[in-house]
């Protein structure tokens, strides 16, 4: 019987502390996926997590396989969990960065996250709450646990939106389109540029085959659509959920079929020389975590960009440091 079915047939529970905006899509989109039986929510507004469970419980009846949803208001019940999803936090007010919301947040993890870690001591952690690469780092060193069991869902998001600005680019299905952000989940991020591809060919080669010319301007106009997208989204509805719990599903997925996928996830590393720091390369996903066996070959310019963006991550957790 292939891995991912035997996977299916056995209990698969997730807790999600942050029962807020992106805590419970991810709840609803888990639950119709049919992936997992048992979905937990944790908030500090127990209220709120309860409401949301039941609510939640009531679709279950529609979901392709049936799962339980329950609220708890002790991190006891992170017991046996698969993978626990990290939520709650703030979130940017319009024109904040995510790097604005990083004392408060990191105060939240180093409240919540030992006791994650001392409940569920076999646990994956996947981290959302923003900045999500230095939360990623502080989930680590909280947890004690190691790194491939620490994931941040880092630029998994950001390829997610440059695969769909290439695809409206080129009039192509963005699945059909090979192309990856790397480094900061946030505005120092690097498109890798020298790898993109669609059908097999790299854009210049895709562009000369069309008999089109390759739009260095329109390239730009795309790196920024896909940097500011998240800007662009919380100035008009105050917070981004659908994509990141789509995101964050798909990620549970790779882990929980253990498919060997290759996501763009961050995770603690040394990256150019720096480090340790957390942020996004193109990693294998398994029922193990999150595994950096995937070589990029990167020119000397994004190597540079890789360089900058590790830097900047690592200066905000040594700012945090220094209190
Ligand atoms: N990584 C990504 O791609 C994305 C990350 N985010 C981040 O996710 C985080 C959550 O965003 P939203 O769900 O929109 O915020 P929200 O305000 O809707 O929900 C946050 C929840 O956290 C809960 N909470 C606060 N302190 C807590 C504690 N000590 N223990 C347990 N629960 C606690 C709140 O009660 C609230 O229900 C933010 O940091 C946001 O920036 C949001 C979208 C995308
Ligand atoms: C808010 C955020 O990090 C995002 O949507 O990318």
């Amino acid at each position: 019987m292939p891995e991912s079915q035997a996977i299916n047939q056995k209990a698969v529970k997730i807790v999600i502390v942050g029962a807020g905006s992106v805590g419970v899509t991810t709840a609803y989109a888990l639950l119709l996926s049919g992936l997992v039986t048992e979905i937990v929510l944790i908030d500090i507004d127990a209220a709120r997590a309860e409401g949301e469970a039941v609510d939640l419980s009531h679709a279950a009846h529609f979901a392709q396989t049936h799962a339980r949803v329950r609220a708890a208001t002790s991190y006891a019940d992170c017991a046996d969990a698969a993978i626990v999803i990290l939520t709650a936090g703030v979130n940017q007010k319009p024109g904040q960065t995510r790097l604005d919301l990083v004392r408060t947040n990191h105060a939240l993890f180093a409240s919540v996250v030992p006791q994650v870690a001392a409940a569920a001591p076999d646990t994956i952690l996947l981290v959302a709450t923003n900045p999500v690469d230095v939360l990623t780092h502080a989930a680590l060193e909280l947890s004690g646990f190691p790194p491939e069991r620490v994931i941040g869902s880092g630029t998994a998001m950001d390829t997610t939106r440059f695969r769909h600005e290439l695809g409206r680019h080129y009039g192509v299905n963005p699945r059909n389109v090979h192309a990856v952000i790397i480094g900061e989940h946030g505005d120092s991020q690097l498109p890798v540029w020298s790898l993109a591809s669609i059908a097999g060919m790299r854009l210049r080669d895709y562009c000369a085959q069309k008999g089109v010319a390759y739009d260095e301007a329109a390239m730009d106009g795309v790196a920024a659509r896909t940097r500011g997208a998240a800007y662009e989204i919380i100035q008009r509805k105050g917070k981004t959920n659908y994509g990141v719990a789509s995101v964050l599903t798909s990620i549970v997925e790779q882990i929980v079929k253990s498919s060997d996928a290759i996501v763009t996830v961050s995770r603690v590393g040394e990256y150019e020389g720096v480090g340790p720091v957390a942020l996004s390369m193109p990693c294998k996903l398994n029922h193990t975590g999150s595994h950096m066996d995937v070589p990029l070959l990167l020119s000397d310019k994004e190597r540079e960009g890789l360089k900058r963006s590790a830097g900047e991550i690592r200066g905000v957790i040594e700012s945090i440091r220094e209190g």
